[in-house]
Parts: structure tokens; sequence; C-alpha cells
């Protein structure tokens, strides 16, 4: 399969660079890491390992691929969307935290599928990037159901050795994981906790406050998550990755935007059309921006 990743980061990166083991793959990323993997290929250490070479590009127009795989940060995509309009792709698949593909589908023609991913990854040095743990990814028709589409880049991902499922629940599970994300991210990244540290206590309190909401909503959107369903999701989360600093907690350690918006502001952006009240979700959204606009963002 041609595959296009768009967003050679931390994620993009670990996963083209193990597609790239058999199929063929192309990195459209920022220029020194591009142009060390062109020089040198690019090395896949910890948890993976593999030295592989794919090509690589700070061109972000023109491609032709079967599938491009979006790994931007959620607010870069519709920039990411954008170029992707300029090139002759016949499907995307984004692997993104936040409710993104949303954004991909209304600017694409070409179908676009959901997905998640619970592997680990970190952009360590231009050409390397550390596996911090091996997870999964799970795909599938955005809106739910099967297609031959979905089967067929599963089956490309596990050839590559990715661990995948391809999921007809894909509604249900992208709210589990939203609910998971608005719970853990927003809490771990102001309480500046690792993620076992919402265990217990008050923090831990505000964290499941933030994923009850975020269940309530996504019924309203017509998934089926009970609160039951996400408290487990939530504290199964914390319980595996209790080391791990969340995503938004090195954002905001590092002095980088944070996918706030995506994550917690998508909550209240879809609760208040059912005038549903997100008082827990509003808060953390409303000081992790107060923070981006103020002295944090480097
Ligand atoms: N890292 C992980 O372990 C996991 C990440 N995710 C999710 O995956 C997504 C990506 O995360 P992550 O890989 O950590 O983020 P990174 O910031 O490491 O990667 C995104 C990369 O895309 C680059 N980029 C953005 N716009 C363009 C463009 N127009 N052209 C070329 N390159 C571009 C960024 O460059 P620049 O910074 O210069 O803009 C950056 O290098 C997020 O939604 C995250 O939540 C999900 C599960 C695990
Ligand atoms: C699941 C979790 C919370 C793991 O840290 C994550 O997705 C993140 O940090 O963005």
């Amino acid at each position: 399969m041609r595959i296009l990743v768009f967003g050679a980061g931390s994620l993009g990166t670990l996963v083209g660079g193990l597609l790239a083991s058999v199929h063929d793959v192309t990195l459209v990323g920022r220029n020194r890491h591009v142009s060390r993997v062109s020089k040198t290929g690019l090395d896949i250490v910890d948890a993976e390992s593999a030295h592989v070479s794919p090509a690589a590009t700070t061109t972000e127009t023109g491609h032709d691929a079967d599938l491009a795989l979006v790994t931007v940060k959620s607010f870069d995509t519709p920039a990411a969307a954008e170029a992707l309009e300029a090139c002759d792709v016949d499907a995307v698949l984004s692997l993104q935290n936040g409710m993104t593909e949303e954004v991909l589908e209304s600017a694409l023609d070409v179908p676009v599928l959901a997905g998640t991913a619970t592997y680990g990854a970190r952009l360590v040095a231009p050409g390397r990037v550390e596996c911090t743990g091996i997870g999964r990814v799970v795909l599938g028709v955005l809106d739910g159901g099967t297609s031959p589409l979905a089967e067929r880049v599963g089956k490309a991902f596990r050839d590559a050795g990715i661990r995948t499922l391809v999921a007809a629940d894909m509604p249900r599970r992208r709210w589990e994981k939203l609910a998971v994300n608005a719970g853990i991210n927003a809490v771990t990244a102001l309480s500046r906790v690792e993620n076992g540290g919402l265990a217990a206590g008050e923090a831990s309190e505000v964290a499941h406050r933030a994923a009850r909401e975020t269940a309530r909503v996504a019924r309203f959107e017509g998934a089926r998550l009970p609160n039951r369903v996400a408290r487990e999701a939530i504290d199964r989360v914390i319980d595996q990755t209790a080391a791990n600093r969340s995503s938004m907690l090195q954002d905001v350690e590092d002095g980088k935007r944070t996918e706030v918006d995506a994550i917690n502001g998508a909550v209240v952006d879809t609760a208040e059309q059912y005038d549903y009240e997100v008082p827990t979700n509003r808060t953390l959204a409303a000081l992790l921006r107060a923070w981006e606009r103020g002295e944090g963002l480097r």
C-alpha cells in the first residue's frame, strides 16, 4: 500500500516507520527530521526496534497515495485537510486524539476512517523515535459498521506488525476515548501529576466528573456509552498508564499549545447543541485556554 503520513512527529514517525517495513511510505514533516530520515533512515527504538528508510519530505501537496494517515496535532487538522485536498489520495485515516475526523470529512471528498492509537511515541531526535509503549490501533468506519476499505487498511497495519483491531462501533469507541482524555489530560496538565495521581482523591473526582459529562453528551449524540462504561474505561487507563505523563501535561511542561479545544472544548461545544450544561469540562477548558493565552506558551 502507498501510504502518506501527514505529520511526521512522534506518533506519525512511529506508525509510519513500522508501516515502512512492508509498505511504500512517505513521511511529511519538518525540515531537520525529514532531511535526516532521507539521508540515513529512521531508527525505531525501545519497545519496538527497527531501522527503516521511508521517503521523507517537507512538501505538503501533490502526493499520490492509497491512504493518508493524519497525525498532526488536532489544531493543525484544518491545514492538513487543505494540503490533502491538493493531493491525490484514495482514503484518509486519523489517529489523532480529539474529534478531528469531522474536520477532515467536511473538507475532503474521499472516505475518512476513524482511528484511535494507544501506542506511546516520542520523537527524541531527528531520525530517531522511541516507542514508549506497545498499545493498539483501533480503526473503522466513522459512522460505524464495516467496509472493505477499513478491512484493507486493518490488514495493511497488521502486515506491518502493528497490533490493530478493525471495529464496527467506532462512534462509541471515539466517545469513550474522548471521555478518557477529557478526564485525564486536562486534570493531569493542571495539577501536574502523572496519570496514576488520579487513582484517588479530589483530582480523581474532577477527572471522573469530566468523563461522566462526556458520556452523557455521547448519549445525546446516539453513542451507547453508559456512565459505568466510561468510568471503567478511565479507571482502566489510569491504572494501565499510571507512570505516564499525559500528552497535555507534556505540552504544558514544554510551553506548547494543547489539544484542549478538540477534547474538553469539543465536549462543551457538543453539549451546547443539546442545551446541556457540562460545568467540569467548561471549567477545565477555560483554565487551559487561560494558560495558553497567558504566560504559558513559549
Ligand atoms: N505521541 C503519542 O504517543 C500519541 C499521540 N496521539 C495523538 O496523535 C496526534 C499527534 O501527536 P504527536 O505525534 O505526539 O504530536 P507531534 O507534535 O509530535 O507531531 C505532529 C507533527 O506534525 C508536524 N506538522 C504539523 N503541521 C504540519 C504540516 N503542515 N506539514 C508538515 N508537518 C506538520 C508538527 O510539526 P510542528 O510541531 O513544527 O508544527 C509535528 O512534528 C495528537 O492528536 C495526539 O494526541 C495519540 C496517541 C499517542
Ligand atoms: C490515554 C492517555 C491519557 C495516556 O496518557 C492519552 O491519550 C494522552 O496522554 O493523550
